[in-house]
Order: C-alpha cells, then structure tokens, then sequence
C-alpha cells in the first residue's frame, strides 16, 4: 500500500481525489489539508462534500512543519492547489522521498517567459521545473514511471491533445494551416469559490480568454505547433467538449487517418475510440477521454471531437493514472471498476 496526503483537498480536484484514492485497492488516504486561514479549516470533508459523508478525513490547515514532514513520511502528495502555492512548495515537498503530482499550472510550461506572460508572476523554482515531467498519461508513460514530480496537464490541454498528438505524431498536419479548437467547458472547470462569473444566474455559453487564454501555449507546447485555441464556459456543471478543425497533409485519406488513431490508443484503456461523435454525458463522472472524427477527402479538413470530465481525465483521474504508471499498475486500477 502506499500512503498519499492531499492539500487543497476542500476544492473541486481535491474532494475528487479523496474519492479516488478512497476507493483505489492501493493507496491509503493519510490526510487532507487546506491553506493555512481557510474558513473550512478543522471541518470533516463531509460537511463540505456531502457525497464524502462516510469518509473519515479532517481538513487540517498546512504549515511549514507539516510540509516538511509530508515531504519525508508519505509515498505520494497530490497538489489540488493554486498555482502559487504548488510553485512555492515544490522544493519543500520534494525534499524528501515523496514524490508530488501538481494539478495546477505552475510547472508544465518550461519556458518561463512564456510562462510569466500567462501565468501573471515570474517562475523562481528553476530545478523543480527541469525536473517536471508532464503526466499526459497516454503519452509519456516511460517518463512519469521515473519522475519524482509530476505537472498534471490542464483540463482543455487533456481534451485537445489527445485529440490533436496522433495527428502530429504520424505527421499528418499540415504545417501552413494551424488547428483550431473550439472547447465548452462546465464551470467545475473554474474552481470551487464562488464568483459571479460561475453563478447559476449568469452562466450561459459564451466565449472567454480569446486569443490569449493560457491553455495555448501549453497545447503548442506538447504538440509542437502552433493552434487556435477558444475556450468557452458552459451552463452544465462537469465536462468538455472539445471540437478540433485541421487541415491535414495533401492526399491523406481516411484510412490513414483510422489508423493513426487505432495505432495511438490500441492498448490504452483509458482512450475510447467512438463510433459516432461522443456527448460529454458519455464521460461526465468518469475518467475516459471518448474521440471521433470525420474527414472530407476532397478539402484535406477533419474534425475531430474529443469529450471527457474536466475534473477526472481533465484533473484527478489523469493523476492516479500517473500514480499507476510510477507504481507498476495496471493504467485503470481504481479508476474502471
Ligand atoms: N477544476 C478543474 O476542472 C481543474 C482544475 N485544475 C487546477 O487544479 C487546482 C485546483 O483546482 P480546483 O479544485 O478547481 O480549485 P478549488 O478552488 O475548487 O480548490 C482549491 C483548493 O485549494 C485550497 N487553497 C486555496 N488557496 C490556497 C493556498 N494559498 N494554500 C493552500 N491551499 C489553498 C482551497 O481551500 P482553502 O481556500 O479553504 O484553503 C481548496 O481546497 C488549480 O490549480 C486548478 O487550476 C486543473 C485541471 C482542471
Ligand atoms: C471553466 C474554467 O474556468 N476553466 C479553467 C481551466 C481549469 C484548468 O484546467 O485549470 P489549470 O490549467 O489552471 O490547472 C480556466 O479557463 O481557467
């Protein structure tokens, strides 16, 4: 077994990992945290989460001390944190043996210029970023076995990338014509505190961060060529629907396009391949990324679409599926039942 401390475990990421790791066959939930002023500090996660009611968990207000100490006494620490704090803990937490998995943006974005220039502040834990692996599970599984810090990818970059990688790793893109992702997100995707923004009231659908949201570049980074990236917020509570428009290279055909997808995701449980296009009810609740795509032979264009639930695949389910990688399990070990 191993034992795994949650901090930020109050938020939407953070109560979902607490039922993951409640009901994975090796993990052992040791504890769960909130800031240090939180109004929910000393409250059991239940009162918060009511679908956590049977769960014996107190929100426990970190320290210094304690951060020292989760660094050294637990196998796994979950950061469900701002991206502030998971940049100024890294070098603390990783002080010791555990080994941390950050669902927040602070180390996925390897150049810190482009990263102060989204992220509004500048990047001071250089060592922990070269060290940052990003956990895009489906794709760089031999690098997260290894790593001792794991930037979980954002929820629009999960959606868009595994729409987009067999794409552009079979080459298939055409350079001159960048892909354009439309993607409507529930507004779990924007954190438990309240604001007007989110509340039930005002939601509609409309478009937001246009051209300059900070998904883009981490999209680009891990495709490795430049996109169009809207995202937009929806009146619906969990989910993405990501919709991908590309041109594709002179003379591909469908077939072609068949088989880059079958090739990527043959053995990847995880990755449901449709026969139609998916709805985010498909996925909602559950850790599956579901694509489908269709291609018009004679312009060259494909879409593709790609759904999955913005707080498991887009957050904590992405993270156990790490956890899996780095502890020799099967990818879906409490994850499909
Ligand atoms: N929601 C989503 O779909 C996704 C979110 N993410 C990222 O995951 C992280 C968590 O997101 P989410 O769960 O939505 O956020 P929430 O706002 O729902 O929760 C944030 C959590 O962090 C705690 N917290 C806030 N400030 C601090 C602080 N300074 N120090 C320690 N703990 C703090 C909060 O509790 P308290 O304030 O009471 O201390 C709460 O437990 C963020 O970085 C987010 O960008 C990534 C992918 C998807
Ligand atoms: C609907 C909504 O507001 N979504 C969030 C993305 C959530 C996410 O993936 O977060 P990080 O990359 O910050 O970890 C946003 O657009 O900022």
């Amino acid at each position: 077994m191993y034992n795994v401390s949650i901090i930020g475990a109050s938020g939407y990421t953070g109560a979902q990992l607490v039922e993951l790791v409640q009901q994975h066959p090796e993990l052992t939930l040791s504890g769960t945290y909130v800031s240090s002023n939180s109004a929910d500090a000393n409250k059991p996660i239940g009162e918060l989460h009511g679908k956590l009611a049977h769960v014996d968990a107190t929100l426990i207000p970190i320290s210094d001390s304690i951060l020292e100490s989760l660094a050294h006494d637990v196998d796994f620490i979950f950061l469900a944190t701002p991206h502030e704090a998971s940049h100024d803990w890294m070098p603390l937490l990783t002080s010791g043996s555990a080994k941390v998995l950050d669902l927040s943006g602070a180390f996925r974005l390897k150049d810190t210029e482009v990263f102060e220039a989204f992220y509004g502040f500048s990047h001071k834990q250089q060592a922990s970023l070269d060290n940052a692996v990003y956990g895009l599970a489906e794709w760089y599984s031999s690098s997260i076995e290894q790593a001792k810090i794991i930037a979980v990818p954002g929820c629009y970059p999960t959606a868009s990338l595994s729409a987009l990688k067999p794409l552009g790793e079979n080459n298939l893109l055409d350079s001159a014509v960048r892909p354009v992702i439309n993607a409507v997100s529930g507004v779990s995707g924007a954190g438990r505190k309240a604001s007007l923004t989110t509340s039930f009231f005002e939601v509609s659908l409309h478009a937001y961060g246009v051209l300059g949201h900070r998904h883009t570049p981490e999209i680009e980074a891990y495709l490795g060529t430049p996109v169009i990236f809207t995202p937009h917020l929806g009146n619906f509570k969990r989910g993405i629907l990501a919709t991908v428009t590309v041109k594709l290279k002179s003379g591909v055909t469908q077939e072609q396009l068949d088989e880059a997808y079958k090739a990527a995701y043959a053995d990847k449980s995880i990755v449901r391949l449709r026969s139609s296009f998916p709805k985010i009810d498909d996925v909602a609740h559950t850790p599956f990324v579901d694509l489908y795509w269709k291609l018009d032979e004679s312009s060259g264009y494909a879409v593709v679409t790609s759904a999955i639930d913005n707080v498991m695949k887009g957050a904590a389910s992405q993270a156990i599926q790490c956890v899996n990688i780095m502890t020799k399990q099967p990818i879906e070990t409490g994850l499909v039942l």
